[in-house]
């Protein structure tokens, strides 16, 4: 459902990603994980289309997210690591408006926007300014948003930052249950017991390069290590070296 093939983004002589390869098939929810640095926004950045990769290609539920930008938006929500939202529109104007750029039905439209709303405790605050919201409800507002048009696909940056107790178990339910029907989900995370809990397989990027990728248990047998934290700091020492530079 996702499908990264020799994808690689510089930065001037600064290589941030280097040819990195990654499908993502239905049914699979895939934590990324990676070092502050690391690449893990680059990637998902290159992946939903806001960063144009210097090689290799993307593709979302079989479609370049880079030749066919509009037809690929419709496969997958995306929510990013610091929600951009236009602050003079109420929370449901944004949604409404959104639902109109996926052309989804009125009455449609209407009925998600509800659900959504009560679903992320939202309703209180449907009619106010999104200027007015705290960082956690414009975080909710943007997983409402992507959940939208119920896409094949859910890709989220770093989800679960400044969220309640509430939503981030909504968000782990979310993470865990979204991929089921033949739906896939990939996020960036840095919260290690998320990933271990909520994946059937971790990607671990390091220095732009994809270092490790299996299931939890795989990872941890083939390190002899006893969790995710551990198998992270052991792959990851090197963290603080040179840049690469070409
Ligand atoms: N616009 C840019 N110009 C130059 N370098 C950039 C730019 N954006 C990112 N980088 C560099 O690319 C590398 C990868 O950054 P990226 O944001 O993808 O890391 P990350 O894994 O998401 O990190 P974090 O965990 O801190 O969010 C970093 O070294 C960063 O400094």
């Amino acid at each position: 459902m996702i499908r990264l093939e020799n994808l690689g983004k510089r930065y001037g002589r600064f290589v941030a990603l280097q040819g990195l390869n990654l499908e993502i098939a239905p049914g699979e929810t895939v934590a990324l994980l990676g070092p502050n640095g690391a690449g893990k926004s680059t990637t998902i950045k290159a992946l939903v289309g806001l960063l144009k990769p210097t090689s290799g290609r993307a593709l979302v539920n079989g479609v370049d997210v880079w030749k066919e930008p509009v037809r690929a938006k419709a496969q997958f929500g995306y929510v990013p690591d610091r929600p951009y939202l236009y602050g003079k529109l109420s929370g449901a104007e944004l949604l409404r408006f959104a639902a109109g750029v996926y052309r989804i039905p009125r009455a449609e439209a209407e009925r998600r926007i509800e659900e959504l709303l009560h679903e992320f405790r939202l309703e209180r605050f449907a009619s106010s300014l999104i200027e007015t919201y705290s960082h956690g409800m414009r975080q909710k507002l943007s997983l409402a948003l992507s959940l939208l048009h119920r896409p094949p696909v859910l890709i989220l940056d770093e989800p679960m930052v400044g969220l309640d107790p509430h939503a981030a178990r909504q968000v782990r339910d979310l993470l865990r249950n979204y991929s089921a029907e033949g739906r896939a989900v990939l996020y960036a995370t840095h919260q290690m017991p998320l990933a271990e809990a909520v994946s059937s397989r971790v990607a671990l990027i390091h220095r732009g390069q994809l270092l490790a990728l299996g299931t939890p248990r795989e990872l941890l047998h083939q390190h002899g290590t006893q969790d995710l934290e551990e198998f992270f700091i052991r792959l990851t020492e090197d963290a603080a070296l040179e840049p690469i530079l070409q």
